[in-house]
């Protein structure tokens, strides 16, 4: 199915400005980007001491050791670290729940009792348009509508919510007048410059200095170094000093960056390579600072509108996120806590980032399909899923970690979902636990790159390993995606592959291996109506032209977390021959691998099994297509007897004609009855 009307409407986030956001970190409480350019609608009062989401104190982690950037003041939530306990595969979500850092502690009687599974619920994602409120309701009550400008909207919101508006564009005045200061620095910085080339390549006796001095002593220094560095990397015919190479500034660029934000240098190298100089360090920063708190209506037990005033009436400041979603509401301060209002027990809404709403858009689930989402925990896909679902059809909800498959039950029974099965397998056990799917979401483990705002550790504690351990695993799932799909799907035959790392290895390479593997699938459009293109070089490596449908998220860019989404169509079977076959181990003879995928892979098969009886009560086989699949089966069992099916079966079949199927020991076997 095709983007609906209503997602061709919706609207692109603006991007996150770098000098905004310091400038945010320092003098103003963290504000939607989004609503920089509104104008003042309402008079602004002072604004006041900010009140955390969570109703609980505010606290800032993972920020890097620098005196003079603040943590943001009224978004900014604490964190806690995280880690995937099945696998050791961090799980980005876990983290996004974290750092939305709503206090859900002591929560529900529903599975969401520890903090902990309170805080997965910030995981769970969705919301696309399809569901609740149709464009008749819409109508109706126009503060909600997408079609409405957000003027619209700010002039109908109620008594009760026009603090927060007020709040709001008390903040969107110290950006704008941070961003005048910004503009008045950088013009300063450029008179500086007239006629001289910036000193910023250290001396040699600096070089030998530690960079923990650095740090610790000329942090101011070692900013402006930056802003330089990456001034002359942009001009830098006209910028460079003379006898120095692009190298020595960038090599410059990426040490500064690694004593200035806290990363490791082979994290920092690796993201840096990912942008010009100039988007970097707005990537950079952007990782400073919280993304907005988000939660993501059920559609399922409420609509937005009301949602929104029930929430408003208790002190909640918030509005819709954006034309893109007609389910996110963003929340500007709450006077509750919101992981503990009668609503959320009630699974009227879940918090979740905003980012995690794309894939589930991406995969736009039909009423009555059958849905696997192969790593589902905490569920906040899952959920959504179902809400678009309208919980019709059946959803297998699957994640290897059984604690998380768990809270994954608890979530779905707290939101009402009522055509979920929760199962707890690798997910490349599929398809031989079940196939035949009209949708795979794999919403991959992956390295947490795109969520470094909700967990700093990343910055330091992901390897070189990581980086081939991660990709390998997705590889072998994104094909045990593929294989799940049911290619003569009447409303689906889709795959979404999602991640919220940024890396190429996790993404575009990953997409290009699954294009390889497997020639029955191909890239589709997302629908998605904003997002930036994938990578169709990088590096020296070319990936095929269509990976420009796939769609990146970035922190600077939209001011969500960073987040990664493909979408594939399946429109045959799995060839026979394919390699990469689910869960095998890697590293195996490329013989084994193959025998692996002839075995288990290929789309379901049925084996036929020794010793069938011809007179069976089996009522026979309908059609030619059946036959094909006996004679497959077949194949595959002579081959796992080491036997040559092509020596066997085609002298049998020159015997047999188009009447007959040979049993696997060459003798004749029962005739089908078509
Ligand atoms: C990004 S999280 C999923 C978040 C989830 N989709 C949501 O929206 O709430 C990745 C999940 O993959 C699971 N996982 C890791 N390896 C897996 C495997 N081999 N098979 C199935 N699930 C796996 C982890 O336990 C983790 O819950």
């Amino acid at each position: 199915m095709g983007p609906s009307r209503r997602m061709k409407k919706q609207g692109v986030p603006p991007p996150l400005d770098e000098s905004l956001v310091t400038k945010k970190r320092k003098d103003a409480p963290a504000a939607p980007v989004e609503e920089r350019g509104k104008k003042r609608k309402t008079e602004v009062k002072a604004p006041k001491k900010a009140v955390a989401v969570n109703g609980g104190a505010v606290k800032s982690k993972g920020k890097p050791g620098k005196k003079f950037v603040p943590p943001p003041v009224s978004d900014e939530i604490s964190s806690e670290e995280e880690l995937d306990g099945a696998d050791g595969i961090e799980d980005p979500d876990v983290m996004e729940d974290e750092l939305n850092g709503v206090n859900v502690t002591g929560l529900d009687a529903l599975g969401s009792a520890s903090e902990s599974d309170a805080l997965d619920d910030d995981e769970f994602l969705g919301s696309s348009s399809d569901v609740v409120d149709s464009d008749t309701e819409v109508r109706k009550a126009g503060m909600w509508s997408e079609d409405e400008d957000d003027s619209d909207i700010e002039e109908k919101l109620t008594a009760a919510n026009i603090e927060g508006l007020s709040r709001k564009l008390d903040m969107q005045k110290a950006i704008e007048e941070a961003e005048a200061q910004a503009e008045l620095e950088e013009a300063a910085l450029q008179t500086n410059i007239a006629g001289d080339k910036p000193k910023v390549l250290d001396d040699e006796d600096e070089e030998e200095r530690p960079i923990s001095t650095i740090v610790t002593q000329d942090l101011q220094l070692l900013r402006t170094r930056l802003m330089d560095t990456v001034r002359v990397l942009d001009d830098f015919k006209n910028l460079a000093e003379e006898g120095r190479s692009r190298a020595e500034y960038t090599a410059q660029l990426l040490k500064d960056i690694c004593a200035y934000y806290g990363y490791s240098n082979f994290l920092a190298e690796k993201l840096l390579n990912l942008f010009p100089a100039r988007e970097a360090f707005a990537f950079f920063e952007a990782n400073e600072t919280p993304r907005p708190v988000v939660i993501r209506t059920n559609t399922l037990r409420t609509h937005r509108r009301e949602l929104a005033q029930t929430l408003i009436n208790r002190g909640v400041q918030l509005e819709p996120i954006g034309k893109w979603s007609k389910v996110g509401l963003q929340i500007f301060e709450s006077q509750v806590p919101l992981g503990a209002t009668p609503e959320y027990l009630a699974g009227h809404y879940i918090l979740q980032a905003a980012s995690s709403f794309l894939p589930v858009m991406a995969l736009a689930p039909q009423e009555n399909e059958r849905i696997l989402d192969m790593a589902a925990a905490p569920g906040g896909k899952t959920t959504h899923i179902a809400a678009l679902m309208k919980n019709t059809g059946c959803i297998f909800a699957n994640d290897s970690n059984k604690s998380r498959a768990k809270g994954l039950i608890g979530n779905i029974h707290r939101l009402g979902v009522k055509n979920a099965v929760v199962c707890n397998y690798s997910a490349l056990e599929f398809p031989k636990v079940i196939g035949g799917f009209d949708r795979v979401l794999l919403d991959a483990p992956c390295s947490g790159t795109g969520v470094i705002a909700k967990d700093a550790s990343v910055k330091t504690n992901k390897t070189e390993q990581d980086f081939m351990r991660l990709p390998h695993l997705q590889k072998q799932l994104i094909l045990a995606a593929i294989d799940s799909v049911d290619h003569s799907s009447k409303t689906g035959g889709y795959i979404v592959y999602s991640t919220c790392s940024v890396t190429v290895e996790e993404n575009e390479q990953v997409v290009q291996y699954a294009l390889n593997k497997r020639p029955n699938v191909r890239l589709v459009e997302t629908g998605l109506s904003f997002g930036k293109e994938g990578f169709t070089r990088f590096m020296g490596k070319v990936f095929h032209p269509s990976l420009k449908m796939t769609r990146r998220y970035y922190p600077h860019t939209y001011n969500v977390d960073g987040f990664f989404v493909a979408k594939f169509k399946k429109f045959g079977p799995t060839p026979p021959n394919a390699v990469g076959a689910n869960g095998a181990a890697s590293g195996k003879a490329k013989a084994t691998s193959e025998r692996h995928v002839e075995e288990e892979v290929v789309d379901k098969t049925p084996l036929v099994e020794d010793g069938v009886k011809e007179d069976s009560d089996f009522g026979g086989w309908d059609d030619e297509e059946d036959a094909k699949y006996i004679e497959r089966a077949q194949r595959a069992q002579l081959r796992r007897k080491g036997k040559n099916p092509k020596a066997i079966l085609g002298n049998a079949k020159a015997k047999e004609g188009q009447n007959g199927v040979q049993k696997a020991d060459g003798t004749k076997g029962r005739k089908n009855k078509w």
